[in-house]
């Protein structure tokens, strides 16, 4: 996070209000504050301070370097998963490099597929925190094989854990959201809740339906500006999600260690996310190129984006035939990434970041994170 200038200097006094802050937020899914640069970013460090956070999938990957970097920031954790010794090295390791103190972390053991004890989560969250501001729901799973060799299970499970486990939290949380009039929402989507990815049918369906999900409950809490809902959309981050990945069957996941070296580095994408969860955003797009060109074809030239997703298709599934989990990055990627450098590519309707390039493009203000 970088300070100083006039920039930085407007974002504290943005960023000292704290109910002002929240309040713009609010109303205006931090997304109408467009006005300028210096208006529209609030730090993670100035907002979020003694909120209650429970994170899902708080074992590993993103939810786990989430916990890291929100135990810096001085708030009461909860850390749900379903392994309890995973989420004790977590919390260990939160304790050890961050600002927190042990009462301030709750384990909670959490199975997102186990509907039925949703409830009690959240009672036992809410006596031991007597709130929750901010529920991140990151549990999930990822899906490796071809449409024609899955189960039907797969499909089931992957609905089953990543929608309706989502949904059954959230449902479960937002009535003690409606009460306070208040609480974020975050979900980590993916950038397939929004373009086609091959061997991941059932994942992008179950990551699109949480896209229709969530921008409709918003709509839905129009009446409530203080209750806001973010769809965190992040392209290929270092992560277990490969190797936590179902195949063709349920009980088969992918077990892969593949490279992971062209993915964004998952500190990267967590520092982008606490920023989109300061300011509100509605929806973001956190991705590296080539991966974040394709979002932009598939939101505004959809014809050419399906031509290209097709052609890279046919690439990809040869590669995951012959045991490479990736499709074949173009040389033209490095030509992306000079552009974006030079030239950031500009959003009007949505919001995204550009990595590396230390730019955040908030609806069309560019301002540094
Ligand atoms: N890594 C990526 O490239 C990427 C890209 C886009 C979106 N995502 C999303 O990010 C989120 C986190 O994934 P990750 O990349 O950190 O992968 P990961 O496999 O490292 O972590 C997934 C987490 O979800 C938990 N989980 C799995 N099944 C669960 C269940 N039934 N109940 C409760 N928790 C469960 C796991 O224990 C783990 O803590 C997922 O929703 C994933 O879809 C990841």
């Amino acid at each position: 996070m970088r300070r100083g200038g006039a920039a930085g200097e407007t974002r504290m006094s943005l960023g000292r209000n704290r109910s002002a802050g929240r309040q713009a937020g609010g109303g205006e899914g931090g997304g109408g504050r467009g006005a300028g640069a210096d208006d529209v970013t609030a730090l993670p460090e100035w907002e979020l301070t003694d909120m209650v956070v429970w994170v899902t999938g708080a074992s590993s990957g993103i939810g786990e370097e989430l916990a890291y970097q929100l135990s810096k920031l001085g708030i009461s954790l909860v850390l749900s998963a379903r392994r309890v010794h995973e989420l004790e090295r977590v919390k260990r390791k939160c304790l050890e490099n961050g600002n927190l103190k042990e009462k301030d972390i709750l384990i909670l053991p959490l199975d997102l597929t186990n509907r039925s004890s949703h409830e009690m989560a959240t009672k036992a969250v809410l006596q031991e925190f007597g709130r929750i501001d901010i529920l991140v729901n990151n549990g999930g799973v990822s899906q490796r094989a071809l449409c024609v060799d899955t189960s039907l299970d797969v499909f089931k499970e992957l609905i089953e854990l990543n929608y309706l486990g989502t949904v059954s939290l959230t449902k479960c949380v937002l009535p003690h959201m409606i009460e306070r009039k208040q609480g974020k929402i975050v979900t980590v989507n993916s950038m397939v809740g929004i373009i086609a990815a091959p061997l991941s049918t059932g994942y992008c369906a179950s990551k699109h339906a949480l896209r229709g999900f969530f921008n409709t409950l918003r709509s839905e809490l129009a009446t409530y500006p203080g209750i806001t809902i973010s769809n965190i959309c992040p392209g290929p981050v270092q992560s277990n999600i490969v190797k936590n990945a179902l195949t063709e069957e349920v009980t088969k996941p992918t077990g892969s260690t593949a490279d992971q070296s062209y993915k964004m580095a998952t500190s990267r994408c967590v520092q982008l996310m606490l920023v989109a969860m300061a300011n509100d955003l509605k929806e973001v797009w956190i991705s590296d190129q080539p991966f974040l060109l394709m979002i932009y074809l598939w939101q505004y030239m959809p014809t050419l984006a399906w031509w290209l997703t097709n052609k890279a298709a046919k690439r990809r599934i040869e590669n995951f035939k012959s045991g490479v989990d990736w499709v074949h990055v173009s040389p033209l990627s490095k030509h992306f990434h000079t552009i974006k450098r030079r030239s950031p590519i500009c959003s009007t309707g949505s919001f995204d970041f550009v990595p590396e390039g230390q730019f955040a493009h908030l609806k069309c203000a560019c301002v540094r994170v």
